[in-house]
């Protein structure tokens, strides 16, 4: 050991750039800030917060519990219920393909996401058939998180699961908002807007949800099946109709669009929103906040993803200057048009189109952006999302790979998986939508 009391190799170690070691920093309490956002949306944790403060519905003599869990946070909430109740208990969990978790002894579904399948149709019926079998001194509790619109999808008579899975890839590549689309294709099912409670009267509903929609309006979660619709028959038209989807659906949808509307009025109900995006906004900063100046922006991130980039890209230069190490945290959900044929996400398509305008105006200090879904998959694919730094697209240029054009390709998965810029969390088991990360070094 030489006299400073390091080892002899410390000498031998190659030179490293203290650039490129501030940006693995960097990247790393980016990370840090979104695991932090993840553990604030635990959805047991979250249920049984609330549960302290409402305590469950009693069974009338002889009646039973009867609990649907509906989304990519069913299995967890679940878990977290089923120990409360006690006599006799009912349970169906209703959750995406891949997500294994256990949910304790309830009948489990794994269903298509974000397009149907057979398995969720096969689910919807097993709800449909659980809820009309309900009666008055039944107790419905329903555990609703996002996902649950593709999940749970139960066509009115006369259209199909394939018209259904058609309607919905055109709403899923038509740059639609979260709102917009649910007003849709609540109109499209019996057991959305509302028709979960129809189908459970006489027996009380109590729901718990966990949002992740921006603004946490119930009716738009998981399409709101114990809530009252969005919107009605006609505005789901003009709605399909000004995004110029209209002429190419199954004539079986349009026909219903444009049958009566239901005009009846719903059985009350007791919902209770959970949990959201905005605590898991703040949880970010905190985790942040020891090492570095925070700014959590309370303007959520939506609409389309290329705006929304231009908005980050503005907060860099703004910023540029700042005294010290920078946190910007927002939440949100962007959307994305579909115009090529690649593969990606929005919040992968973000984070490189992020990088794509810093690298036209370089910054004369290091950043990252990290953009990320809190359920762990960003579009159809196995990444949560992506963090990008000042060398992503050197990085992809480099290796001859051509950003502009993986970007009009919607091939962001592609590009980031080149450039080493994804990130990769598996399924989380919570839904609370999307938290980004810009770290100024
Ligand atoms: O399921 C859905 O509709 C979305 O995740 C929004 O909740």
């Amino acid at each position: 050991m030489p006299r400073s009391g390091k080892p002899r190799y410390w000498w031998r170690k190659p030179a490293r750039s203290p650039v490129r070691d501030r940006i693995a920093a960097l990247k790393e309490a980016a990370r840090a800030g979104f695991d932090a956002a993840v553990r604030r949306a635990d959805p047991g944790r979250a249920l049984a917060r609330c549960l302290a403060q409402h305590p469950l519905p009693v069974p009338g003599p002889g009646g039973r519990f009867l609990v649907v869990a509906v989304g990519k946070a069913a299995p967890a909430m679940t878990r977290a219920l089923l120990p409360q109740l006690t006599g006799r208990v009912e349970a169906i969990c209703v959750t995406q393909t891949g997500n294994e978790e256990a949910a304790g002894s309830a009948r489990v579904f794994r269903a298509g996401h974000p397009v149907p399948d057979h398995t969720g149709a096969e689910a919807a019926q097993a709800v449909i058939a659980l809820l009309e079998g309900a009666g008055p001194d039944d107790r419905v509790i329903a555990l609703i998180s996002g996902g649950g619109s593709a999940l749970l999808p139960a066509p009115p008579p006369g259209v199909t699961l394939a018209d259904k899975q058609a309607l919905n890839a055109a709403l899923l590549a038509s740059g639609l908002d979260i709102v917009a689309m649910n007003l849709v294709r609540q109109q499209i099912s019996q057991l959305k807007g509302g028709g979960f409670l129809r189908l459970a009267a006489p027996a009380p509903v109590t729901a718990f949800v966990l949002s992740d929609v921006v603004g946490d309006d119930l009716r738009a979660i998981a399409s709101g099946p114990t809530v009252a619709p969005l919107g009605t028959r006609a505005e789901a038209r003009a709605i399909l109709q000004s995004a110029d989807l209209w002429d190419a659906l199954p004539a079986s949808i349009r026909n219903h669009l444009q049958g009566p509307e239901d005009r009846s009025p719903l059985p009350p109900a007791s919902n209770h929103l959970i949990g959201g995006n905005a605590h898991s906004v703040e949880a970010a900063a905190k985790a942040l906040s020891p090492d570095l100046s925070v700014i959590a922006d309370p303007a959520p991130l939506t609409g389309d993803v290329s705006t929304a980039a231009a908005r980050i890209f503005t907060a860099l230069q703004q910023h540029r200057g700042h005294e010290g190490p920078l946190a910007l945290v927002w939440g949100g959900e962007t959307t994305v048009r579909l115009t090529g044929h690649g593969l990606g996400g929005r919040n992968q398509e973000l984070a490189l189109r992020v990088a794509a305008l810093a690298d036209a105006r370089p910054l004369a200090r290091p950043w990252v952006f990290l953009s990320g879904g809190t359920d762990g998959r960003d579009g159809p694919t196995d990444a949560a999302g992506a963090i990008t730094d000042q060398n992503s697209l050197p990085r992809l240029r480099k290796i001859g790979a051509d950003p502009e054009a993986l970007l009009a390709n919607n091939d962001s998965h592609r590009a980031l998986t080149l450039s080493r810029d994804l990130l990769l969390t598996g399924a989380t088991g919570t839904n609370v939508a999307d938290v980004q990360i810009l770290l100024l070094g």
